[in-house]
């Protein structure tokens, strides 16, 4: 493929590799985004839309982006924050995957206890602007200057292993299920920020042709998100308790509500959050409900 290919072309950046990448590869596909990715190839083109797809590394997104070079992209929101793109891009949808916390961590079994316990001591990360940012605000809160100040350096990755290895007092790191932390036998003391993955626009983007392509994808992919969030639920239910069923089930806009050959029932159908299906279900038997049905949602646009 020559650069003349893309010409014209709505260009999608997408994490190439890591925690990111599988998840909007199913995204990509619920919103019948077709492609065929050549072995090592980082750029291929969708066949049944304009749009080519670039597969780079989830930090290198927020620039490409910001700068305009890419239309539109998926990564972290943490990684925006590092790469200090905020001002340049647009998160346009929070993707409700990627979901992990950016925290301070030191030995469980060691002196320090709280943060300020380790301002001015060495700590190592992967994200050094945003350590950067958090331990000066420390550190001029605590009124440390100079060599007093902490001192923050940057790996690459098995940030974990640094304080084991000598090199770091504590660490700043993700956290998702904390399985990485306990196995350092390292605990957490601090939150720096939270985080999922977000779809990103450029707030001055170059090629202003492709905003009805950036919509239409926009909206595609928020219907999946939303697919994976909600279950459809249908029940029946008695005229007399439907106003206590539907406080139950309130629906996004308002519950359907269909009457019954039988007299004096009704069928209700809403969507529900996936997530508390089964409290919900409790609820509904509880105030007489019967014969509930719960579909999975397979797309939407709500
Ligand atoms: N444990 C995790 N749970 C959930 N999301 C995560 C986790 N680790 C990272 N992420 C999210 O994914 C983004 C990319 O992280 P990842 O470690 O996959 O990147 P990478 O460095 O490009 O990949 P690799 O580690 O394979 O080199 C992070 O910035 C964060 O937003
Ligand atoms: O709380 P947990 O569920 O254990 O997840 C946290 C780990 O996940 C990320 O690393 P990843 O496994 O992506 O590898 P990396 O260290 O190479 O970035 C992060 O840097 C932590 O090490």
């Amino acid at each position: 493929m020559n650069a003349d290919s893309l010409d014209g072309r709505l260009l999608f950046a997408i994490p190439k590799k890591g925690r990111l990448h599988e998840k909007c590869l199913s995204i990509l596909a619920g919103a019948d985004i077709q492609f065929r990715r050549h072995n090592r190839l980082d750029v291929c083109l969708v066949q049944n839309h304009n749009i080519a797809l670039v597969f780079l590394p989830a930090s290198d997104i927020p620039s490409f982006v910001g700068k305009g070079n890419v239309d539109l992209g998926i990564t972290g929101h943490d990684v925006i924050l590092e790469a200090q793109m905020q001002q340049h891009v647009t998160e346009a949808l929070r993707l409700g995957f990627g979901k992990c916390s950016l925290q301070v961590q030191v030995p469980e079994a060691g002196p320090i206890k709280t943060v300020q316990d380790l301002a001015g001591k060495r700590v190592v990360t992967s994200f050094e602007v945003l350590s950067g940012e958090y331990f000066g605000q420390l550190d001029d809160k605590l009124n440390l200057t100079g060599d007093q100040k902490t001192k923050i350096e940057y790996v690459g990755g098995s940030v974990e292993a640094a304080c084991a290895l000598g090199l770091a007092d504590g660490i700043v790191d993700l956290v998702e299920s904390g399985d990485t932390m306990r196995a350092a036998g390292l605990h957490a003391i601090a939150t720096v920020l939270e985080t999922e993955a977000v779809l990103i626009k450029s707030t001055v983007p170059k090629h202003t042709e492709h905003s009805a392509l950036i919509d239409l994808v926009t909206s595609r992919i928020a219907g999946v998100i939303a697919a994976g969030k909600y279950v459809f639920c249908q029940y029946n239910i008695s005229r007399d308790k439907l106003a206590a069923a539907t406080l139950v089930t309130p629906g996004r806009r308002a519950p359907t509500i269909s009457p019954l050959e039988e007299e004096n029932w009704v069928g209700v159908s809403t969507m529900v959050e996936k997530k508390k299906i089964a409290g919900i279900m409790d609820d509904l038997v509880k105030v007489g409900a019967e014969d509930i049905l719960i579909f999975n949602l397979d797309n939407c646009r709500v």
